[in-house]
């Protein structure tokens, strides 16, 4: 059965007819249609089992879609609270729906989660022996049928995974943003929903650091529980138990997407502190592809150079250990990417608009809009590090591209009628 992804009389011809809009197993909505072929041959009317191949124009405003990948607990959900903030407005639940949904929206975005595309719950995973990492456990056909159909102006009924209970809940109607991140552990995995991605970011955190942030959260909650110090001691071995548990599948599936990113986020531990084992100053890389659409890399006084620079001193408060830049061309899985560096982190965040007014490429509306995200979100994690200014800056990027991407599309009737 073919589906046409946006509902247009004008795609008919006269070989098709339209049989009942319906839902179907795939979850589409409302302008969902679904076409069969009239054996024209025959001159017969009836629709015949053979499907109607049709290319449905896409309504008037296509959603540009964005993926982010990471592993559990590597910053996603912050980095998308900065992403949504750059488009404006607070990003929520949908409202009057499943408190356990996973999806926020705001008036220019729908993050979802593609951990409702888990095709097992947690105890089928376990009876299965399979972790969520594993592609066994996610349905990455219905993953691809939704993205395109949201793609091209459709809605769709979305499954969720409940993370309270484990199990997969009723679905929720998803309707087409104008732009939309997919954000998990598999955006890059399945090569069909990669080619529905206008951008790509992978958000990769080392080992170290990733273990460090999750005791740190680990170790948060349990303050709050109030727990003791044996509970905690408990809960830094069962941390490293998980870590250590999900290591295999996070090598074999999660990992090897960053190659097709077209941004990635690299945290790894500073340089600047021999030995340093605490994570708490961290060494940031950007890594940005050459030759992507709409997508210019950011650079640090000269385009193409490669570059050191310690901002410290009169300019910027600096304390131990202080902070270094580095700035140039690269290769990266074979590709050709520019890669901006940071090691160390902010002492005051508002002379952050010294080292904004050095970086170029950087998609700001007007002058100090990086140091004015910064300091609005100045409690988030990471925002007195390389994290936060990059996950700032590949925000302004995306609203760039979406702005590239959108005018292109206005403009391009309009040279039609010109030619
Ligand atoms: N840039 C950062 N610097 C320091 N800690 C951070 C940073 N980003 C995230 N963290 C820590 O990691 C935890 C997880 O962050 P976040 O919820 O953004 O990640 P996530 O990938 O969405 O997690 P999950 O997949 O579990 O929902 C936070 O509670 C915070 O403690
Ligand atoms: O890797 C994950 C993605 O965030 C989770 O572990 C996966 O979604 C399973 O969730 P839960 O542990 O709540 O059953």
């Amino acid at each position: 059965m073919a589906v046409c992804s946006a509902y247009t009389t004008q795609s008919l011809n006269s070989t098709c007819s339209i049989s009942t809009p319906a839902k179907t197993h795939l979850g589409f909505h409302q302008k969902q249609v679904v076409f069969y072929r009239r054996s024209s041959k025959r001159g017969g009317s009836g629709s015949s089992s053979s499907p109607c191949v049709i290319t449905c124009s896409a309504g008037d405003s296509q959603t540009v879609v964005i993926g982010l990948a990471a592993d559990s607990g590597c910053g996603k959900s912050t980095f998308m609270r900065r992403l949504t903030s750059v488009f404006g407005g607070a990003a929520e639940p949908p409202k009057g729906g499943n408190p356990d949904s996973n999806t926020l929206i705001s008036d220019m975005t729908t993050v979802i989660c593609l951990d409702d595309y888990h095709s097992l719950d947690r105890t089928g995973r376990k009876e299965k022996g399979v972790t969520a990492l594993d592609p066994r456990a996610n349905d990455f056909d219905l993953m691809y049928e939704q993205v395109k159909a949201i793609k091209s102006g459709v809605a769709v009924d979305k499954p969720i995974y409940n993370h309270v209970t484990g199990l997969l809940d009723p679905p929720e109607l998803i309707k087409p943003p104008k732009i939309l991140v997919i954000e998990g552990l598999h955006p890059m995995f399945d090569e069909r929903v990669r080619d529905l991605l206008d951008f790509s970011i992978y958000l990769d955190i080392s080992n170290e650091v990733k273990f460090a942030w999750k005791i740190q959260r680990d170790l948060t909650l349990l303050k709050t529980l109030q727990r003791d110090m044996a509970e905690r001691g408990h809960s830094l071995e069962s941390i490293k138990a998980s870590i250590e548990a999900r290591k295999p599948d996070f090598d074999a599936y999660i990992d090897p997407q960053k190659k097709y990113a077209d941004a990635v986020i690299e945290v790894l531990p500073t340089q600047l502190i021999p030995d340093d084992n605490e994570g708490k100053v961290l060494r940031v890389r950007l890594i940005m592809k050459e030759g992507v659409k709409h997508f210019s890399p950011v650079y640090l006084f000269d385009e193409g150079s490669t570059i050191s620079w310690i901002p410290c001193g009169r300019k910027l408060t600096c304390s131990y250990p202080g902070i270094k830049f580095h700035y140039g061309p690269d290769t990266y899985f074979g590709n050709e990417v520019s890669i901006l560096e940071m090691d160390g982190q902010f002492d005051r965040l508002d002379e952050l608009i010294y080292v904004e007014s050095h970086l170029s490429n950087i998609s700001t509306k007007f002058y100090g809009e990086v140091t004015q995200q910064m300091l609005k979100h100045a409690d988030f994690p990471g925002s007195n590090n390389g994290t936060g200014l990059f996950q700032t800056i590949v925000g302004l990027k995306i609203r760039d591209l979406y702005e590239q991407i959108t005018s292109s599309k206005t403009a391009a009737p309009l040279e039609a009628t010109k030619a």
